[in-house]
Order: structure tokens, then sequence, then C-alpha cells
């Protein structure tokens, strides 16, 4: 989502704000009206006063009341109306904004994901004081400000000189307004150079609190914790310092203004150049005057926080996901499981070290293959590679022919069951994790894949089997039934091609083996890449690769390298 860069807003936030037009279109003619309506009023106090009262016309009074009460009806049912629009606008902005940041966060490149899980959560913030600024009342408070040269005409036009009292005040409370604008500009920026920020701290220890507890990392969190819960909380205090100093000028103004136009008006008046209702009428326009720049005034102090959010939150989407927006990938809806690499060379993000250095091989359709090797060797690197996770920095990564920077990222992992070094379940059933909410996954296969994955074996002893609630990242169970659980989910839908990277580093031995000879018959046809240091997973595969140091050290058949092996020869 690039922007132009003429324009004000990116499309993500442009476009559902723009979808609304009508609504605003729609909220600005009430507030219009409104202001009208408040003429209305102002001019019924100085009728009131200059003609009914000194005349006693009682009969004229009753039909202007009439007049003003229908007027102050359609005012409450206009402000009503405009409340109202201003909600269901904002509910439908709200949710089109967060669909929009959380694909973008689902679709994201990895090599793009920077900072830790607490930031990104941070980005949920962000959105919020974005969509609170956007969709609220107070934003329609700018249709109020042209009215302000209105309603000095009018005063200047029934009050004369007393203009002068409001048009010298603006002034003051404008100037409040922009003196803070720095200071608050500043501060909504300072939020970004901390160290650590508070929600980066909670998540990371919420995540790893049974790891916080047993060694005993508790007490350096907490430093952490402090230092960034003191941060925010001065930034926060000085910006509300800063932003109450521009409210309360404001506010200070509206009540000098009123004071003053009527000390003025009663010289006037005694001079005979004012009459008392042009004086009453001249007050309540002279508020009205001031009010709409305390509420621009309140507006404004949100600006800064609003406008350091967007930037944040622009950076995130408009960071590019694996589909270009111009892309075109390749489509394919079954792919038969030919996996390739030429020449690959990789780095991972921001670091320089080659990871993987000239790789090449090539794994037929319906092969098995092993990369075993030392720890860093790069194994699950290859993996990741596969998976389309990260892009090779030199060479290629081919599957049936395809690169699969060109494939597009949901046929590629359709296509391709994975299970990676850390399984990640996530809060629901086990049905739900295995199944993933694909209703080609019936109860009989959901058996069938428990069966196979060993996944029966102690679902089956459970009082509510496959309904079992899990909590956060598969909590309550052992890390080999979460294995067994992850295997589960990548036999499902019979993909052609399999990635498994330790995927019983947590079994025993016994459930290990039994789970290979399942594997065999359930694996027969599909391209298989399996990483691992276990030797009996290595009954699965015909051809073993060795890596060292990110360079393919050994490639053959599986007993002729296993033989080396063992003779030290390799
Ligand atoms: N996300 C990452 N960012 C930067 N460097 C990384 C990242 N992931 C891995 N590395 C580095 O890449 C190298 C290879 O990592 P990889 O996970 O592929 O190793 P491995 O052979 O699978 O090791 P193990 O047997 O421990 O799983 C390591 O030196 C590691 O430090």
């Amino acid at each position: 989502m690039m922007r132009p860069r003429d324009a004000w807003l990116s499309p993500w936030l442009a476009a559902p704000l723009a979808e609304h037009r009508a609504t605003f279109i729609k909220v600005g003619i009430a507030a219009i009206l409104t202001n009208v309506f408040a003429l209305a009023t102002s001019l019924y106090s100085m009728t009131v006063y200059n003609r009914i009262v000194p005349n006693n016309a009682t009969g004229s009074l009753i039909a202007l009341s009439i007049g003003i009460g229908i007027i102050l009806v359609f005012d409450f049912i206009l402000r009503m109306l405009r409340g109202y629009f201003i909600d269901v606008a904002g509910r439908e902005v709200d949710a089109k904004l967060g669909a929009a940041v959380f694909k973008t966060l689902t679709s994201m490149r990895l090599a793009n994901k920077q900072g830790s899980a607490g930031a990104f959560a941070g980005l949920l913030r962000e959105f919020e004081t974005l969509r609170d600024f956007f969709a609220s009342a107070t934003i329609v408070a700018i249709v109020d400000v042209p009215f302000v040269i209105l309603f000095l005409f009018v005063i200047w036009a029934i009050a004369g000189p007393v203009v002068l009292v409001p048009l010298l005040m603006i002034p003051v409370v404008v100037a409040a307004s922009m003196a803070v604008q720095p200071g608050l500009d500043r501060m909504a920026g300072s939020v970004l150079g901390l160290g650590f920020s508070k929600q980066g701290v909670m998540v990371e220890t919420i995540a790893g609190l049974e790891t916080v507890k047993a060694t005993a990392a508790g007490a350096m969190l907490e430093r952490r914790w402090q230092a960034a819960v003191d941060e925010s909380a001065d930034t926060a205090l000085r910006s509300r310092l800063l932003s109450a100093f521009a409210i309360n000028v404001a506010a200070s103004a509206q009540q000098i203004v009123y004071v003053g136009v009527v000390l003025y008006g009663v010289f006037l008046i005694a001079d005979g150049k004012l009459t008392s209702g042009s004086l009453i009428a001249a007050s309540i326009l002279a508020g009205r005057c001031v009010a709409p720049l305390g509420q621009v005034a309140a507006l404004l102090t949100r600006l800064s926080g609003t406008r350091a959010a967007y930037v944040r939150l622009d950076a995130f989407m408009s960071a590019g996901g694996e589909v270009a927006a111009d892309a075109n990938p390749v489509r394919r809806k079954r792919l038969e499981g030919r996996i390739a690499f030429r020449n690959v060379v990789f780095h991972y993000p921001g670091t320089t070290t080659r990871v993987l250095d000239d790789v090449s091989f090539d794994i037929a359709p319906g092969e098995k293959v092993a990369i075993v090797g030392r720890v860093g060797s790069g194994k699950s690197t290859v993996a990741r590679l596969v998976l389309g996770l990260y892009q090779p920095t030199e060479g290629q990564v081919l599957i049936d022919g395809a690169d699969v920077r060109q494939l597009h990222p949901d046929d590629l992992r359709r296509n391709i069951g994975s299970v990676l070094q850390d399984v990640t379940l996530f809060s629901g059933s086990i049905r739900d994790n295995i199944a993933l909410g694909d209703p080609a996954i019936d109860d009989a296969e959901l058996l069938r894949l428990a069966r196979v994955s060993g996944t029966h074996d102690f679902v089956g002893q459970l009082a509510n089997g496959f309904d079992l609630r899990l909590a956060d990242r598969g909590e309550g169970l052992s890390g080999g039934q979460r294995q067994s659980i992850a295997i589960a989910r990548a036999l499902g839908n019979a993909p052609p091609i399999f990635v498994f990277d330790e995927p019983t580093s947590a079994m025993d031995s016994q459930s290990e083996n039994a789970l290979v000879s399942r594997l065999e018959t359930e694996l027969a046809g599909r391209t298989l890449l399996l990483v691992t240091h276990r030797q009996p997973l290595l009954k699965l595969v015909d051809r073993i690769i060795i890596l060292n140091a990110g360079k393919i050290a050994v490639q053959g058949p599986r007993d002729d390298v296993l033989r080396s092996l063992a003779t030290g020869q390799a």
C-alpha cells in the first residue's frame, strides 16, 4: 500500500473514512444547523428584551417562544442524529481498520518483523488512538470554527464595538494551543524512544511466566517494568499538564469574554449606544465564538498523539505484505512436491553472517530427505525457506519449478504440512488446533489424524477428549503431546509436501518408534524434508544431506551416509 507523496492519508486509513464521506457530510450539515439555531436563540433573547419587555407584548412572546421551542426540539433531534451518525460510522471504520491491521499482521513478511511481541501489542493502542480521533464527535467541532466569523459579524451588527472583546481573546486561545504543540509533539514522539515499553515487558513476562519463575528472572523484569512505567508516566504527566494549559486557557477565555462583553456593554448602554437586549444577545454569541476554539484546542492536544500513532501504524501498514500489491503471484491449487535449492545464500535481515552458503540440492516428488548437522548449521533455515517464511538473499528456492517468491503464499502453505521446532498451539480445543477451522476435517478424519500422529493415545484418556480446551500456546499439555497435535495438524488435508523440523524432540523413544512406523504408510508418495538429530526418524528418509556451517558437507542415499558416518569418513 504505497502512498502517493502528496496524499494526506495512506489508503488503509483514507479508504474506510472516504466510504463514510456521506455520513461526515450529514454530520457537518447537522452542525451547521445547530449553529444557525444558536443564532436564533440569541436573537430571541434580544427581541424579548428590546421589544417584548418594554411593550409588555405577551401575545408576541408566546408566538416567539413557540417558534424557539420548535427550534430547540429540532436542535435536540439534530444533536442526537449527529451523535448517532458518528457512532455508526465510527463502528464501521473501527471494524474495517481493525480487519486491515490484523490482515497486515498475518500476511507480513517475517523479514520485516522488528521488535518484540510487546511492541506489536502496542500497535493495538495506536490503532485505538487513531480510531478514537477519527470516529469521535470531537472532530466535528471543526465544523463550528467558520461560524466564529459569522457570530463575530452578527455581534458587530447588533452591538458594534463590543465585538472587540471576543476578537481580542481569540488570538490568545489560538496562541496558547499553538504554543503547546511542539512540546506535545516531542512527547508523543519520545514514546518511540523508550527502551522497554510497558507492553513489551508485560507480554514477554506473561509468555514466559514459567521460565521467569523457574529462573528467578522476575527481579530483572520488574526493574524493566518499573523503568518503563516511570518513563511513560513522566511523559504522560508532562503532556497532560501541557494539554490542560491550552484547554484551561480556552475555558477561562470564555468566562473573560462573557464578563468583558457585559462590562463594556454596560458603558455603551449608559452612553445610549446599546440596548440591554442587544447586550444579552451579544454575550450569548460571544460565548459561542470562543467555545469552538476551546474544543479545537482540546482536539489539537490530541493531534500530536494521533499523528504519532498514525506514523507508527502507517510504517507497519505500508511495509508491504508477502504479496506485493502489484504482484501477480503464480496460483497452483495442487503441487506435485518437487523442491530445489539453486545456489542459495541466505543471511537473516539485519545480520551479515551467511547462515546458508551456496546450498544446492534437488528433492523429487515423493522423495524423503533428512537434513542433519550440528547446532546452528542452518537446518531450520532450510525449512523456513521452503515454507517461504524468508526469501533467499541470493539464488533460488524452487517448488515444482516455480520460485517460492512467485508462488502465492496461500497455495504454498496449503500444500505443505509443517511441524516447526517450536510447536505453538492456540487457545481453544484440541479439535480446533488440529482442524484449524477447516470444515473438510470431519470427526472421522480427525480421529484418523489423531491415530496416525499419536494424539489419540493421550486424548483417549482425557475426560473430554478432543474438546479439552487448551490455554494459550497449548499450556496444560506436555511437550511431546503438543508435538503430536502439531503432527496431526500437518497431516490434515493430505498435502503433497511435508516439512518437519525436529518433530519428535520431546517424545519418548517408544512413542517415537510407534509414530515412525505409522508415518511410513501415511507419507508414502509424498515429499518429506525432515530436519532432525534423531536416529529413529531417519528410517523415514531415502537420502541424507549433512549441513556444516551453512554448506552441504555430504549428501547421498541414507544408508551410504550413515555407513560413512559410522566409519568416520563423513
Ligand atoms: N530469526 C533469526 N534472526 C537472526 N539469526 C537467526 C535467526 N534464526 C536463526 N538465526 C541464526 O542462524 C543460524 C542457523 O540457525 P538455524 O535455526 O537454521 O540452525 P539449526 O541448524 O536449525 O540449529 P538447531 O539444531 O539448534 O535447531 C544460527 O547461527 C542462528 O543464530
